[in-house]
């Protein structure tokens, strides 16, 4: 949803732009915690989706955000094959200086009285012992650290998937998906971006690589001597192959699609296209776009699979399919002359469908 096209939506618009079910506005006295939980689709089963803490300028950015965090989760669900529908938390507050074991326990309070129709765990700004203090109150929490029972850190399934992406589009864009001898510009060297480029290192490519701290980017020249670090607003223009984002959201924007020289894009941000349109631009422009709910969907694998008792083994073979699907994708794409976007869409919104058909019948 672009700025414009919220601006003079009401809260019911919004919500039937994209058929979102429901979107709880939470508030509680005694911590302040603000917290808005957007439930999507459950066609496929309970909500599922994590917790983003922001400081959002405005109550619409929070809103706004939660929308199309949890309509990516259903997709997310839907190609990761988790019986679960889309849903996301965003609390309003600042990560750094506004958390507390009282405030996650009241988004907790607050989690428990859906009875289970939505499971939240961690996103950005937020971390697996958060959902300790909120799992005192709820048992609907998933990404639990190992120690506490759950799966631990999802961003090593996460660079996992995202490298098994890049080669299906390597072998889409360039026919063959060795990334030896490939340019690479890593945007964001944080828990995910920083194992990706391990990654991509060991396979022979060669890195250009960005971020805002410059501890990262210290860190990564010591580790990985040879690549290349450049300031965070020269990376779009980066002379690459594959571009991958591993930030923030919404960097394929008009500002960015005119700079950049890369021929595909696979990284693991979350609401990467700024609007659905650019999608199509980049099509226009040649530059293979591989959907970031497909990318990035290690980790939802691996906390739909904490639902089930977690088994690393098969967590990590499911994300491996990771690179079946995006061919699948590209292939739709191709037939259909539409954007990789849309084709991922396409395909997804007729799982659902159909696998809600098959959910409908009466069995007893
Ligand atoms: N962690 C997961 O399991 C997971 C799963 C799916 C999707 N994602 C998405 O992947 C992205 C990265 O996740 P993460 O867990 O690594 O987060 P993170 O916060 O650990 O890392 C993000 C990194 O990006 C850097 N950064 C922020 N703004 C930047 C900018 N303008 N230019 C360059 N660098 C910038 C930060 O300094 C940080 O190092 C996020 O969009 C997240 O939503 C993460």
């Amino acid at each position: 949803m672009s700025e414009k096209e919220t601006a003079f939506k009401s809260i019911f618009d919004q919500m039937a732009q994209y058929g979102h079910e429901q979107v709880i506005f939470n508030y509680d006295k005694a911590t302040g915690l603000k917290a808005i939980i957007a439930i999507h689709d459950t066609t496929l089963g309970p909500a599922l989706g994590g917790c983003r803490m922001w400081n959002y300028e405005t109550e619409q950015d929070a809103l706004t955000d939660a929308l199309r965090l949890s309509r990516g989760m259903t997709y997310k669900c839907a190609v990761s094959g988790a019986v679960h529908g889309g849903g996301k938390t965003v609390i309003i507050g600042d990560p750094k200086s506004e958390k507390s074991d009282e405030l996650f326990q009241a988004l907790g309070t607050f989690v428990e009285t859906l009875k289970g129709r939505y499971y939240t765990g961690t996103d950005v700004g937020t971390v697996g012992m958060d959902f300790v203090s909120a799992g005192k109150q709820t048992k609907y929490v998933v990404g639990l650290p190992e120690e506490y029972g759950g799966s631990g850190n999802s961003a090593i399934i996460t660079a996992y998937g995202v490298y098994r992406g890049m080669k299906a589009t390597a072998l889409e864009a360039f026919g063959s998906d060795s990334l030896s001898g490939l340019t690479i510009a890593v945007q964001g060297l944080g828990k995910v971006g920083y194992d990706l480029v391990g990654r991509l290192y060991q396979d022979g490519a060669k890195l250009v690589v960005t971020d805002i701290e410059d501890n990262n980017l210290r860190r990564a020249k010591e580790e990985y001597p040879g690549i290349t670090a450049v300031k965070p607003d020269e990376i779009f223009g980066v002379e690459c192959d594959i571009f991958s984002p591993n930030a923030l959201g919404a960097i394929i924007n008009d500002e960015t699609i005119s700079q950049f020289k890369c021929k595909a894009i696979c990284g693991a941000a979350n609401n990467q296209l700024k609007e659905l349109r650019h999608g199509d631009l980049l099509k226009e422009k040649g530059i293979l776009y591989a959907p970031d709910y497909v990318a990035n969907a290690g980790g939802l694998i691996q906390v739909a699979d904490e639902l089930q008792g977690y088994n690393k083994e098969r967590a990590f073979k499911n994300a491996s399919l990771i690179y079946d699907i995006l061919l699948r994708i590209f292939a739709v794409a191709k037939k259909e002359n539409i954007s990789t976007a849309q084709a991922a869409d396409v395909m997804l919104d007729r799982k659902i469908e159909t696998t809600g058909r098959i959910q409908q019948k009466y069995t007893r």
